[in-house]
């Protein structure tokens, strides 16, 4: 009890104030790595304050598409200067609140950092073509308007990358934004939204509601008011976000899940396979959207792999991400560890081998978290659940296979298409991957997680609603075009 007392309270933040819910009601954020801690308290708002909150977005809109881009990216440019100040505190309230070590969560606020002044660039940069006229005497051009106000829907995995990967490239192109970000990183995102507030942006261009998905976020995704959404999260609420605003003629952009393989040739540099097939799905918990789940082996370095791979995952130290010594931290809640763990019994019961992990980690304080053992499974069917449902969690299928064809045509049946990796030095393994998988994101002997914040990064299939977030990409979702002729 004499914890929660000097727990902090975090409120919404609507025109430019910071408010509490009209309902009164806050929900504890607590820390995966120790259930008994509270990490702060947020607001359990309604849609009477996400009412608010678009009403305050609409009316700074007006002025704020009127300010040059360059006066934007000022802005975005002190935003970005506050949170690098801030990086240790934010990142260790991130690894708090979701788990992920220290290390990636100040790799990540910085990755925030960068965005913000990539997109302050932006502001500087072309919006539009001259394209020739048929008539001589005319001139015609493009240019680029804001859509309006922007509903930002986020998940917990990356809460400051992922928010800011949206907002930045929002705000630049003259959208105001509503945040909503996922609760089990809420107090994260807060942090992140005090600094918009100290870089001093306008009233109303930045609002944050927290609450319920079923709430703030179907609210976001019905608002008439808001323009556009943008959504990062499981396929099931992606779908229904983007069949709520596509029914109102809203602009939508989804990015979800993914199934994601690494494919290993019999001439790969195994180490480096090794390293990348275990730093890309386990990393993190195996919770990005881009982690390795399936990793396709040519049978001739099967077993070689296999070896090396379980030696490496036996050194895996799972712990509180604050300790220095640990590798991976817990699942982000209690729910999504036993998703893990309910995937690792229907690993089992459908015939795959578990060779190893697969369990809760309970021994001293790991009890009070939410771990689970790095997960290794062989044998693995390709109609198996695991081998076709995003799992997030720490859990690697392993399937031989007997030629790089056969591994692209496993490879591809899925659902998903978001990144994919394969380990090779061969130019015709190179170049038959890169035109036949079915991928956003391809890397060749990398690691299938990682995206750089000036590429596009988005999916095929059903892991995206086909449209590309961060780089230059952003401004085709967060702008309209205008053509326009003007006749002498
Ligand atoms: N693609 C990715 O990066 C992510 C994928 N996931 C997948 O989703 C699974 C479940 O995780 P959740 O956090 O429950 O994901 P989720 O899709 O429920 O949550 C993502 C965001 O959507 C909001 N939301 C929830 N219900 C909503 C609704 N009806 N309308 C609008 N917004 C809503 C949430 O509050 C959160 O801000 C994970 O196991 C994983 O497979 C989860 C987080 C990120
Ligand atoms: O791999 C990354 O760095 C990005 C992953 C991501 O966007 C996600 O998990 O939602």
């Amino acid at each position: 009890m004499s914890l929660q007392t000097e727990v902090k309270t975090y409120f919404n933040y609507i025109d430019g104030e910071w408010v509490s819910s009209e309902t009164n009601e806050v929900e504890a954020s607590i820390n995966p790595a120790n259930k008994n801690e509270i990490v702060g308290y947020i607001q359990r708002s309604s849609i009477e304050d996400l009412n608010k909150a678009v009403a305050a977005a609409k009316r700074a809109q007006k002025s704020w598409r009127k300010l040059s881009g360059l006066t934007r990216g000022e802005y975005l440019y002190k935003a970005a200067d506050i949170l690098e100040k801030r990086m240790e505190e934010i990142a260790e309230t991130m690894t708090k609140e979701m788990g992920k070590t220290f290390v990636e969560a100040k790799a990540e606020t910085l990755r925030g950092v960068n965005i913000l002044r990539y997109y302050a660039g932006e502001g500087a940069r072309k919006i539009g073509d001259v394209i020739p006229s048929s008539d001589n005497g005319t001139l015609m051009f493009t240019t680029r308007v804001p859509l309006g106000v922007v509903g930002v829907i986020s998940p917990w995995n990356f809460p400051v990358a992922i928010p800011i990967w949206k907002m930045a490239p929002a705000l630049i192109y003259g959208n105001t934004v509503i945040l909503k970000p996922a609760s089990e990183a809420a107090v994260t995102a807060a942090k992140v939204i005090e600094c918009f507030h100290e870089a001093g942006f306008p009233k109303g261009v930045v609002n944050m509601v927290c609450g319920p998905g079923s709430v703030i976020g179907q609210g976001i995704a019905e608002h008439p008011d808001i323009n556009g959404v943008t959504f990062t999260g499981s396929n099931n609420v992606g779908k229904q976000v983007g069949r709520a605003a596509y029914e109102r003629g809203a602009k939508y952009q989804l990015e979800m899940g993914g199934k994601n393989p690494v494919i290993v040739a019999k001439d790969a540099d195994i180490d480096l396979a090794v390293e990348g097939t275990i730093s890309g799905g386990l990393r993190s918990t195996g919770q990005k959207c881009t982690a390795t789940s399936r990793v396709f082996v040519e049978s001739e370095v099967y077993e070689i792999f296999k070896e090396k791979l379980l030696a490496k995952v036996k050194q895996i130290k799972v712990g509180n991400g604050m300790e220095s010594e640990t590798w991976m931290g817990p699942c982000v809640s209690e729910s999504q560890l036993n998703t893990v763990l309910s995937y690792v019994e229907k690993g089992k019961a459908e015939g795959a081998d578990l060779i190893y992990g697969g369990k809760r980690c309970v021994e001293g304080e790991l009890a009070n978290g939410f771990y689970v053992e790095p997960t290794v499974f062989e044998n693995v069917d390709i109609n198996m659940t695991i081998a076709r449902e995003e799992i997030f969690g720490p859990v690697l299928a392993l399937i031989k296979v007997h030629s790089i064809q056969e591994a692209l045509e496993l490879a591809n049946d899925t659902e998903y298409g978001l990144s994919a990796s394969i380990y090779t030095k061969d130019i015709s393994n190179i170049l038959s991957f890169i035109n036949e998988i079915e991928a956003g994101l391809v890397k060749v002997n990398a690691e299938t997680a990682g995206v750089e914040l000036q590429a596009p990064f988005g999916g095929m299939k059903q892991s995206s609603s086909h449209s590309r977030e961060q780089g230059q990409a952003a401004i085709e979702f967060f702008t309209s075009i205008k053509t326009v002729s003007i006749k002498a």
